[in-house]
C-alpha cells in the first residue's frame, strides 16, 4: 500500500497552520524519516497521516483513495504507535497487546500467542503479566512498539518509539521497523535521532511546520 500526502495544511482549531504545504510519500516497503526539532510538527504530521487530524486543505491518500478519519484509517490497517504509548496503566503489558488484538478480530488464543510472541521480541518476556503503571518509561515504550507490531499492519506509523531505549534496545527496533518494510509494510518513522534516519530509505525534514529539504534516498 502507498500512503500519501497531497500539500498538507494542518490547524489545531482556529490557529494558525502548524503544518502547510507538505507534500511526501511513502510505498509499501519503505521506511520513511520524519525528522526536525522539537515543535517543528513531526506528531501532528503523523496524527495527520493516521487519519486522527483533518487537514485544513489537502489530503491524506492510501492506493490513492481518500482517508475520510481514523476509522477509515483501521479499516485499512494504519497502526499508530504514539508519542506518549497510549497504553492503558492498570492493565498488563499482555492485556495491552491482547486487547487490541482482539479489537483487531482475534480469537482469544490468537491473541495471546501472538501477545506472547511480539512482547518476547521486544524482550518483555517477564513483564508480559506486570501493570504497566509498574513498568519503566523504556519497558513501556517497548510495551507499545510490541502492541503496534503485532496488529501487522499495512502502515505503520511510529513516533519516536525509540527515544527513551538504550543502544542495544534502539537497535532492535530499528531492525524491526526495517522487517516490517521488509514484508511489506510503509513504514513511517519520526525521529530526533540522525542515525535512526538513515536507516530510511527517505526522509522529510521539518523546520516550523515546512518541509525545508527534498526528501533524500540513501543508497
Ligand atoms: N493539541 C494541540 N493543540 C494546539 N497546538 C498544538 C497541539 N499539539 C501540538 N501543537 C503545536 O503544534 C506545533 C507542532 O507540534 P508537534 O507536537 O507536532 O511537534 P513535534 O515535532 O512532534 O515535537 P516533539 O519532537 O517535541 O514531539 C507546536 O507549536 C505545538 O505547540
Amino acid at each position: 500500500m502507498k500512503l500519501t500526502a497531497d500539500r498538507l495544511t494542518v490547524a489545531y482549531g482556529k490557529d494558525r497552520p502548524v503544518l502547510r504545504d507538505i507534500s511526501a510519500s511513502v510505498a509499501g516497503g519503505q521506511m520513511l524519516a520524519v525528522t526536525g526539532s522539537s515543535g517543528a510538527g513531526k506528531t501532528t504530521l503523523l496524527s495527520a497521516l493516521a487519519g486522527l487530524l483533518r487537514p485544513v486543505s489537502g489530503q491524506v491518500s492510501i492506493d490513492g483513495l481518500p482517508l475520510r478519519d481514523r476509522d477509515h484509517a483501521v479499516e485499512q490497517r494504519v497502526v499508530l504507535i504514539p508519542q506518549a504509548n497510549g497504553l492503558a496503566p492498570i492493565l498488563t503489558a499482555g492485556e495491552n497487546v491482547q486487547i487490541a488484538l482482539l479489537a483487531a478480530g482475534a480469537s482469544a488464543a490468537e491473541a495471546r500467542r501472538i501477545s506472547a510472541d511480539a512482547l518476547a521480541a521486544l524482550g518483555l518476556d517477564g513483564q508480559t503479566d506486570q501493570l504497566i503503571e509498574e513498568l519503566s518509561g523504556g519497558q513501556q515504550q517497548r510495551a507499545a512498539i510490541a502492541r503496534g507490531l503485532a496488529l501487522h499492519g499495512s502502515i505503520i506509523i511510529a513516533d519516536e518509539v525509540t527515544s527513551e531505549l538504550d543502544a542495544a534496545n534502539r537497535q532492535n527496533v530499528l531492525r524491526m521497523l526495517r522487517a516490517e518494510a521488509d514484508r511489506g509494510a510503509a513504514v513511517v518513522f519520526a525521529t530526533h535521532d540522525p542515525q535512526a534516519a538513515a536507516i530510511c530509505d527517505e526522509e522529510i525534514h521539518l523546520v516550523d511546520g515546512y518541509a525545508v529539504l527534498p526528501a533524500r534516498t540513501h543508497g
